[in-house]
């Protein structure tokens, strides 16, 4: 009987990964994705730019778009400084079923919030949810024609602050052009392209930080 992608990482990570390890998660599922069969994770490459940003922002709230299996809230949850959250959002409930487990694999489930559903009827929601005001870094990996639509939204309920800083994966393969021409055209917005690779290939792609100005 065919098991899915996600099921076969999960699988992975399990037979190879160490529990409570999240790096050792994170180079599994870059390994098994690189020498078995290719998946959308961020990957190491666009992963060590995100690396980056992170330690460079030291969030104390931070939002992700876009869960999949779980490898770059693993990622992010193991450089979050103490008493920090991930709140990751997934509207598919397959993939977050196995988000949760490699999540909880990788021993950073007390960093990390996962929230299924779609991110429009989500965002407006979230203020009063978890008690925030805003973000301080959100990172965007889901559906490349939600990235415009959602950050408005995010802006319009507030969630944004002068300083928030949005990081968005794929503006060049497969592509967010609405998004990238907004963030790079507005006056509210500061942007800046790193240039990389889709996960595990040489395909061009790249990752866009852009800082909201109020
Ligand atoms: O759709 C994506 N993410 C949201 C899923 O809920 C996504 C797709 C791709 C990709 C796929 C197919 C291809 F041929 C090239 C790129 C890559 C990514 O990093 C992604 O995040
Ligand atoms: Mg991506």
């Amino acid at each position: 009987y065919g098991s899915t992608r996600p099921e076969r990482i999960l699988a992975e990570v399990k037979r190879k990964a160490t529990r409570g390890d999240a790096r050792s998660v994170v180079d599994t599922i870059d390994q098994y994705c690189r020498h078995q069969e290719w998946a959308m994770n961020v990957g190491d490459e666009k992963g060590t730019i995100l690396d980056s940003i992170v330690c460079e922002v030291k969030p104390m709230a931070m939002l992700e778009l876009g869960t999949y299996c779980g490898y770059s809230a693993v990622r992010i949850a193991s450089l979050l400084p103490p008493n920090s959250r991930l709140i990751t959002m997934e509207f598919n409930p397959v993939f977050a079923a196995i988000a949760r487990q490699v999540i909880a694999w990788a021993g950073v489930e007390d960093k990390v919030v996962l929230i299924e559903g779609p991110s429009g009827d989500w965002i407006p929601k979230m203020k009063k949810e978890f008690g925030l005001t805003s973000f301080d870094l959100v990172f965007l990996d889901h559906w490349k024609d939600c990235y415009l639509p959602d950050t408005k939204l995010m802006e319009e309920c507030g969630l944004l602050r002068t300083g928030s800083i949005l990081v968005a994966d794929n503006v060049i393969c497969p592509g967010a052009p609405d998004y990238l021409e907004y963030v790079r055209g507005s006056p509210r917005y500061e942007s800046k392209y790193f240039r990389s690779h889709l996960e595990y290939t040489r395909v061009e792609d790249g990752i866009e930080k852009s800082v909201f100005l109020g």
